[in-house]
């Protein structure tokens, strides 16, 4: 495209000279016409006086011209005297001064020259503008699906479900904006999409769209990185602007990041071109009211970089978390992409969703695909084992060699026991705790699985709840130690760690709660230094106790740990209700 526009460029400027020559060569020939008469000076001088001389042109050269009343041109030899401007006036012809060195078709060529090269400027320049502009307009045809292309629903994204649920709800507000705005409910305009690549976030974006039977506009955030200072401002108005003439719509921002990265506060300069892109588009958002029916949707695979103006309330006020998908969801997966292929019967979906850890769900489709291919190039009569074997190391080329029923087992057990021992941990100090979802599948946010523990809502906490606390965070590496053994330690606990050192040095700087050191705000008595040494001492020595105790509980129920590990390495994701079966079963099994 790029070597395109240079070749019309140089077809243009090419013209462009042709033209100029053409245009010097026929004033030349006009002031030189053969029917310019020669008149000697003294018919001059005649013709003057006689009133036969409407203009002369006057200049230093050897020879002067006219025009005589008639339209006939002529040449006389100049006298290059000083009164003759004067006498010409006197009889009242019309005298042109013209700078020396030029004779009259010199300066008409000039003046044609100049003419041509503005044309040239402007036309260029509106060529450039033009060329900006196609960048521009690319924008709106990146994407653009009118409702009737789309037959996608929710059921065409399979797992996800807390994702989809979210979107869910957004349907009807699309479908119906005017009931909410009776309301005075206040809809989101912005939804944040976050997770891994190959998720599906653009997939249930998609999704939503035809589900609400509004249009989808979708963009990528580094299509407004431009070239053309300003011109990604442009294109987020103009963006915003056709979503407005459509009334209803969902706008897709695809890699959301480009534009939307923290700035950099008090560095010098930064990017003025982002930072302009990325205000435009807060402008925009704030300048749309919730009852216009238009939801933004932007997807990110790390929301930890986005600038928090973006994810502020009437702006991205919505973030929902699309992860990689666990066992079960892995199996949707894989039954969604088999359903419209011949497959063999020895498969077995389950087993293979096991063994498909870590697979985002783009993976787990061209798994499928490769298979496909395989078994269509050996005209096989369905796809068997062997294809999805084959296709297997095809989708993983390039990362490390795993064996499929290997596939990073050994993390996958380190996990699951790590992440039981903060269940087990949770059921038994703090019951009042929900503990929504374990799982061991990783999310952005931690390396490992993570449990998700939400204390009720207390105004105060008591010393005995912080207590807990630290000892649900230690639970973790306590069970690592116990079932792994001391040097097979992970990692993993770096989170806990912190998390436990934090809560512990708040109850003794700020709490008064520890009795060694006294009801004194050690923060003020330090300052700026975070620790002394009598502070670290007294944290280090707490920590023991309290990594002992916790060591002690987890010893004694070693058996619901095993219970939840191996739950956990079965079906990756366990939700409360399952959670609390396997412990009251737990706790029937040890009274028999
Ligand atoms: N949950 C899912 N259910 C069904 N298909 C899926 C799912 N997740 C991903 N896919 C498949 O993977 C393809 C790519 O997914 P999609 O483009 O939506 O991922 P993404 O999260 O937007 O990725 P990226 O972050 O790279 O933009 C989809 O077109 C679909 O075929
Ligand atoms: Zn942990």
């Amino acid at each position: 495209m790029k070597t395109l526009t240079k070749n019309k460029k140089l077809i243009i400027a090419t013209v462009i000279v042709i033209m100029v020559c053409v245009a010097i060569y026929g004033a030349y020939s006009f002031f030189n016409r053969p029917d310019q008469i020669k008149i000697t000076y003294s018919d001059f001088i005649d013709k003057v006086e006689s009133g036969e001389v409407s203009e002369v042109y006057l200049y230093d050269g050897p020879q002067l011209q006219g025009l005589l009343i008639n339209g006939e041109r002529f040449t006389t030899d100049n006298p290059r005297i000083d009164n003759l401007k004067e006498m010409l006036l006197i009889n009242s012809v019309e005298v042109v001064e013209v700078n020396e060195q030029y004779t009259i078709g010199q300066v008409v060529t000039f003046i044609i020259l100049i003419g041509v090269f503005i044309g040239l400027a402007i036309f260029l320049s509106r060529n450039n503008g033009r060329q900006a502009s196609k960048e521009y307009d690319k924008m709106s045809s990146i994407e653009f699906s009118t409702e009737k292309e789309q037959q996608l629903t929710f059921s065409s994204v399979a797992g996800n479900d807390e994702a989809k649920d979210s979107l869910m709800e957004l349907v009807d507000f699309l479908k119906n904006p005017d009931k909410y705005q009776r309301y005075g409910a206040r809809m989101p305009k912005g939804v944040i999409l976050y997770g891994p690549p190959g998720t599906g976030k653009t997939l249930m974006a998609k999704a939503l769209a035809s589900e609400a039977k509004v249009d989808f506009m979708a963009v990528s955030g580094s299509d407004f990185v431009q070239i053309y200072a300003g011109l990604g401002a442009a294109r987020i108005r103009s963006l915003f602007k056709s979503a407005r003439e459509k009334r209803k719509c969902v706008i897709f921002i695809d890699e959301i990041d480009a534009i939307g990265k923290k700035r950099d506060r008090g560095g010098l300069g930064g990017s003025d071109e982002s930072d302009r892109t990325l205000n435009a588009l807060l402008t925009e958002m704030s300048g749309f009211k919730g009852s216009e029916g238009i939801i933004i949707l932007a997807a990110t695979n790390r929301v930890d970089t986005l600038d928090d103006a973006l994810l502020r309330p009437g702006r991205f006020d919505r973030q929902i978390e699309v992860g990689l998908p666990d066992f079960k969801a892995r199996k949707e997966i894989l039954k969604l992409y088999t359903e419209n292929r011949p497959i063999a019967p020895t498969i077995d979906l389950s087993q293979l969703a096991q063994q498909t850890v870590y697979f985002s769900g783009a993976k787990l489709e061209s798994l499928m695909n490769e298979a496909a291919i395989y078994a269509a190039r050996e005209n096989a009569e369905s796809i068997s084992d062997t294809h999805i074997d084959k296709a297997f190391y095809t989708v993983i080329a390039g990362e490390e060699k795993k064996d499929r029923s290997q596939i990073a087992h050994q993390d996958r057990k380190i996990t699951a026991f790590h992440e039981a021992g903060h269940t087990v941990a949770t059921k038994l100090l703090a019951p009042q705790n929900k503990v929504t979802k374990v799982t061991i599948i990783p999310s952005t946010k931690g390396a490992g699985g993570f449990s998700m523990n939400i204390p009720p809502d207390k105004m105060f906490h008591t010393k005995m709840d912080m207590l807990n606390n630290i000892k649900i965070s230690l639970a973790g590496r306590v069970v690592e130690e116990i079932i792994f053994g001391k040097d097979n330690i992970t990692t993993g606990a770096s989170n806990d760690i912190q998390k436990a050192t934090e809560t512990l040095m708040m109850m003794i700087k700020h709490f008064g709660m520890s009795e060694k050191m006294g009801m004194l705000n050690y923060e003020m008595l330090l300052g700026q230094q975070t620790a002394d040494g009598n502070l670290v001492k007294e944290c280090n020595q707490s920590m023991e106790t309290l990594y002992n105790e916790t060591k002690q509980l987890i010893n004694d129920n070693i058996d619901l740990v095993n219970d939840i590990a191996n739950q956990l390495l079965l079906k990756e994701t366990l939700k409360e209700d399952q959670i609390d079966i396997i412990v009251q079963e737990c706790i029937a099994k040890r009274t028999h």
